[in-house]
């Protein structure tokens, strides 16, 4: 099933949640919607499911308009971060429990559905659990059997909700392969929401990062890590470090910064913001150079230095402890080669437009 979401608005108490969301997801495709707590993905899914409804949008899957079916009609799977499993239903009775509540027209036998619970168990490699119950389960099995039932109803399209966020990172990765392995044996049309980038870019076949609301940019890992779409993108990859530049005929130029490894910006000339990661900044000690080393910390393999400029700028390198310089202690001036950043031009100052600028 492909799902098409047009221009979605959403709000709460009179504030916007979603502020225009447009997406479209291919039939088959596992896409990861990502972004940092109250960016609107989990209202969005819901939306989708039908559990929550827009001001305005549409929402279409195979060219059905979905805002005009309940809920109960659109045949979604659906898991939560927290396993919502009936506790007094063993897995095999968890598992048959959506086939059990279809309307009568399309629910099949007594004895089919327990034939399908058998399947689906041992298609998620879980037949073992079938008669436990979901108090004798480790987080891990609870969320494989969340999904039995989930995929249990044969959905249209998958919605997971963070669906391993309470799990311990070991567990996690596991699952994580055991769900793209699911999915692509199952064919499902599946949105996954998590704020784990890794996950999100080990998972999806594509990436959606949003961020208060909007989506900010959709792709795949080393387009979104090599050119994200806006400053937020780029802090949300781990650029912390922001850098005042100057742009002259698209190369990026500032004392005591070495920016050769930078390809050319496309960017007017004049003011920018270089954001870059604290791996991608190699000092170099230089006397003069204009930086200077104001900390220096070691988690036993990586160097945390924190680093001023003459006129106070702020910023922060990580460099392999071994091999290191021994002189880059406290104290000692440097100037900075950059590896790789993203370069935006500057905010308008406020009150000007960039017209009027
Ligand atoms: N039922 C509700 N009533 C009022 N505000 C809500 C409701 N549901 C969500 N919100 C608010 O909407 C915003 C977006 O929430 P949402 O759960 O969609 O974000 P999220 O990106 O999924 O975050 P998280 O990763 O923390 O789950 C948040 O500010 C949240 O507080």
């Amino acid at each position: 099933m492909s799902i098409t979401v047009r221009n979605i608005t959403k709000s709460f108490n009179g504030t916007p949640v979603l502020k225009g969301v447009d997406l479209a997801v291919e039939k088959g495709e596992l896409v990861a919607l990502l972004g940092p707590s109250g960016s609107g993905k989990t209202t969005l899914l819901k939306i989708i499911a039908g559990l929550e409804w827009p001001e305005t949008g549409a929402l279409d899957v195979d060219g059905e308009d979905w805002f005009a079916l309940p809920a109960r009609d659109r045949r979604i799977g659906f898991v939560f971060q927290h396993y919502a499993l009936f506790p007094h239903m063993s897995v095999r009775e968890n598992i048959a429990f959506g086939l059990r509540v279809r309307p009568k027209a399309t629910r099949p036998s007594r004895a089919d559905i327990l034939t399908r619970a058998d399947e689906l168990l041992r298609f998620l490699q879980i037949p073992h659990l079938a008669d436990r119950y979901p108090g004798q389960l480790s987080g891990g099995q609870k969320q494989r059997v969340a999904l039995g039932r989930a995929l249990a109803i044969e959905p249209k399209v998958l919605l997971l909700d963070e669906p391993f966020g309470a799990l311990d990172a070991a567990i996690r990765r596991d699952l994580r392969r055991w769900l793209r392995e699911v999915h692509d044996a199952t064919g499902s049309t599946t949105i996954f929401v998590t704020h784990d980038q890794e996950e999100a870019f080990e998972l999806a076949d594509r990436v959606v990062v949003m961020g208060e609301g909007r989506i900010e940019q959709i792709g795949h890992a080393d387009l979104i890590s090599d050119r994200p779409a806006s400053p937020f993108v780029a802090r949300f990859m781990g650029a912390t470090v922001t850098l005042p530049v100057r742009i002259q005929g698209g190369r990026a130029q500032a004392a005591g910064l070495d920016l050769s490894a930078l390809p050319d910006a496309d960017l007017p000339d004049g003011p920018a913001e270089l954001f870059l990661r604290p791996e991608d900044i190699r000092p170099e000690a230089a006397t003069g150079a204009g930086w200077r080393i104001t900390s220096r910390s070691s988690n036993g393999t990586r160097l945390h230095l924190a680093l001023a400029d003459d006129s106070a700028t702020a910023a922060e390198a990580e460099i392999p402890r071994r091999g290191a310089d021994p002189t880059l202690s406290e104290g000692c001036e440097v100037r900075l080669h950059i590896a790789a950043g993203a370069l935006f031009a500057s905010p308008a100052p406020a009150g000007r437009t960039p017209e009027l600028a």
